[in-house]
């Protein structure tokens, strides 16, 4: 099934694998049409099964990210780039250690930084100094959040850091030892910097994401549902799986 909602073209995939192959060649257009693309680059549990893909696509020569830029959207704060549950760690396990990315292209918020305004700021200029986002790949929280960017009273537009959400916190606590390890803050590309990217790939499985998906498309726009801003976002392409989809297959 696909449809059609403003700027967002929605696709159903009917499993994760499936969901994972069509982001993937997503990417990989992107690439292949302009090799030199800047890519803003997810983490989470979502995009894993698209990394893979994506490996596989550049071990059969189907795509060569030797000129390409990446841009993470997060990092948890602080953390250590060795620790194993580094945004850092997560991308060179998944993705940047199986592909001809150069390192020197390679951008992801420091979880060290000292001076965090000054690494928000670098960040951002980075992005804006390379020409911005030509595709971004998104996941989103159960809360709404897209990167790190946490429901609140008002869009926070450039990178910044967060304090994460308790929901969020707990969702996350899967990937570590304990609760107790996840960090409670991190550092998050802002709303605008999302949004001025040319186009936007967002993913998402499984049933606990149907509601929030249903909220997003349909609910009213407010930084209380961080990604219901995607509404105004002239190029989105959401590829979900059927269990994500089940409030919205009606609507679509
Ligand atoms: N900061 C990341 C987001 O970029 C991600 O999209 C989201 C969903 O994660 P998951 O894909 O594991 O459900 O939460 C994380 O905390």
């Amino acid at each position: 099934m696909k449809n059609q909602i403003r700027g967002m073209r929605i696709i159903v995939a009917n499993t994760y694998e499936e969901m994972s192959k069509k982001a993937a060649t997503i990417v990989a257009s992107q690439v292949n049409l302009k090799p030199n693309s800047i890519l803003g680059l997810a983490t989470g549990g979502t995009p894993v099964g698209m990394y893979q893909e994506l490996v596989k696509m550049y071990e059969d020569d189907e795509v060569d990210f030797s000129e390409v830029k990446s841009f993470n959207l997060d990092e948890y704060y602080p953390i250590d780039r060795t620790n194993d549950q580094s945004y850092y760690y997560y991308m060179k396990n998944n993705l940047f250690n199986h592909i001809n990315i150069s390192e020197d292209n390679i951008n992801i918020p420091n979880g060290r930084a000292e001076d965090i305004e000054k690494e928000c700021y670098e960040y951002d200029h980075k992005i804006y100094n390379s020409g911005g986002i030509d595709l971004q790949v998104l996941g989103i929280g159960t809360n709404g959040h897209i990167g790190f960017n946490e429901p609140d009273l008002t869009f926070e537009s450039g990178t910044h850091k967060v304090k994460l959400d308790e929901e969020t916190i707990k969702a996350n606590s899967r990937f570590f030892d304990s609760i107790d390890e996840v960090p409670k803050e991190a550092i998050s590309m802002g709303m605008k910097t999302i949004m001025q990217s040319k186009k936007i790939v967002l993913l998402a499985n499984g049933e606990a994401k149907a509601k929030i998906i249903d909220k997003m498309l349909f609910g009213e726009i407010s930084p209380n549902v961080p990604a219901s801003i995607l509404q105004l976002h002239p190029h989105v392409i959401l590829i979900l799986d059927k269990e994500a989809a089940e409030y919205i297959q009606d609507k679509i």
